[in-house]
């Protein structure tokens, strides 16, 4: 099947020769694009693009004109915790009342509370849910996602979301990568930590890996929750059944969960709201991408990640949502962009690039996503008549997406 896309006011984030997977530092100040172009989409894939000027004779079973829209790569939305059960309303009006995320944790709320809930909902029920926050988040523009596990906590209810997360890969158009999170808070049955990290190692991680349940490992490094040394013995046990670290790191303290993360290869060091000197030095020219969270700050009322002073030290940055049900309960990516712009002073070109290109590289995707080039995925937003891209993060609270592309078809849902 070929359609062929024409008219479009401007295509955004045309990349034919990227020389490194990621763009870093100054680079990320350059958002290449066609004004008044045309796209050919053939089996699924984006198959030609140029300017309508010298548009070639082209053969296509569908055109569409799309009269003054724009069209760029579907946002990659490189983590989430998607799969999770009832919700956390009552802590959102405890912090309301003055309580803080650590305070709430601490009374038994938090990540503990998510995971009761989600221990109690039958498979079936948790699959029909994250379904339709898959499909919302399909209709803002999200065109790849990473899931995590997490909320699960014991052996048997960690893997009921990570099948969730299998089946969510086998019935939708959209990329999914899957995380196992099993080291996000210490259950009660546990005296410390350590205990538990031997037991998700031995227990839970061969099954894991047996049933090829994960692309990626995660550990929430964090006081209260899991050590710098927790951290190096989740990313070597990972690293041994061939799953890479994405690693929640520096949300509320720095206790050097960047240094071990690096150290131990891993693909994206996230969160990032509390950043020392050193942070900054270690990441310089290493593969590990870091990746803020703006709307997670927002919600929960903690500073932004310095994402401006992490791209002017020459670092590569990436945007996600973290969407969860306590402290960002939106995976909207427009809102990121927008609040990447408004509260983190990245320019549109910089955000863009970084819930894009630089999104792609943090969740394993880059050689067939958050791009338009010649042979990656037709991943695309179609966006209203605006009158530039950078309406899209001035506009914040609005969408402006008019119809969505995945696997080169449009999205009806
Ligand atoms: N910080 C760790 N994990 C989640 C929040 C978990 C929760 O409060 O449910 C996050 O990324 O923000
Ligand atoms: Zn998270």
């Amino acid at each position: 099947m070929k359609t062929l896309l024409y008219n479009i006011k401007e295509l955004i984030q045309v990349r034919e020769h990227l020389n490194n997977k990621f763009l870093k530092g100054e680079e990320m100040k350059t958002l290449p694009s066609i004004k008044n172009a045309w796209l050919l989409i053939e089996d699924g894939k984006i198959s030609n693009y140029g300017s309508m000027e010298d548009m070639p004779a082209i053969a296509y079973e569908q055109q569409v004109d799309l009269n003054g829209k724009m069209v760029l790569p579907s946002w990659v939305d490189s983590h989430t915790h998607l799969v999770y059960a009832g919700n956390r309303e009552q802590e959102f009006v405890d912090r309301i009342n003055g309580l803080t995320y650590e305070e709430i944790a601490k009374k038994g709320g938090g990540i503990k509370n998510s995971a009761k809930k989600l221990q109690e909902t039958p498979e079936d029920q948790l699959y029909k849910e994250a379904a339709a926050r898959l499909e919302e988040v399909i209709k803002m523009g999200t065109g790849a996602i990473e899931i995590k596990s997490g909320y699960g906590l014991t052996t048997e209810a960690e893997l009921k979301i990570l099948r969730v997360i299998k089946r969510l890969k086998e019935n939708y158009p959209i990329s999914i990568k899957s995380t196992f999170l099993a080291a996000h808070a210490v259950p009660k049955s546990f005296h410390n930590s350590k205990a538990y990290v031997e037991h998700i190692i031995k227990d839970m991680l061969p099954v894991v890996a047996k049933e090829k349940l994960a692309d990626y490992i995660d550990i929430f490094c964090e006081k209260g929750y899991f050590t710098v040394e927790d951290t190096k013995n989740i990313l070597e046990a990972g690293a041994a059944v061939g799953l890479q670290g994405k690693v929640h790191v520096n949300q509320f303290n720095a206790i050097g969960g960047i240094q071990e993360s690096v150290k131990q290869n891993a693909l994206s060091v996230d969160h990032l709201e509390i950043m020392q000197e050193e942070d900054y030095n270690t990441l310089k020219n290493t593969q590990t991408m870091p990746v803020a969270l703006p709307s997670c700050s927002l919600f929960i009322g903690i500073p932004y990640a310095p994402a401006r002073k992490i791209i002017d030290k020459g670092l590569p940055l990436a945007l996600a949502t973290d969407y969860n049900p306590g402290t960002t309960p939106s995976g909207n990516m427009n809102l990121v962009v927008s609040l990447a712009c408004i509260k983190m002073k990245l320019t549109p070109e910089e955000a863009i690039n970084a819930a894009t290109i630089n999104a792609a590289y943090a969740m394993g995707v880059s050689d067939t996503l958050g791009s338009i080039t010649k042979n990656k995925k037709a991943n695309l937003i179609i966006t209203d008549k605006i009158p530039s891209y950078g309406f899209l993060p001035y506009s914040f609270g609005n969408n402006h997406i008019d119809q969505i592309i995945l696997d080169g078809k449009f999205i009806t849902y």
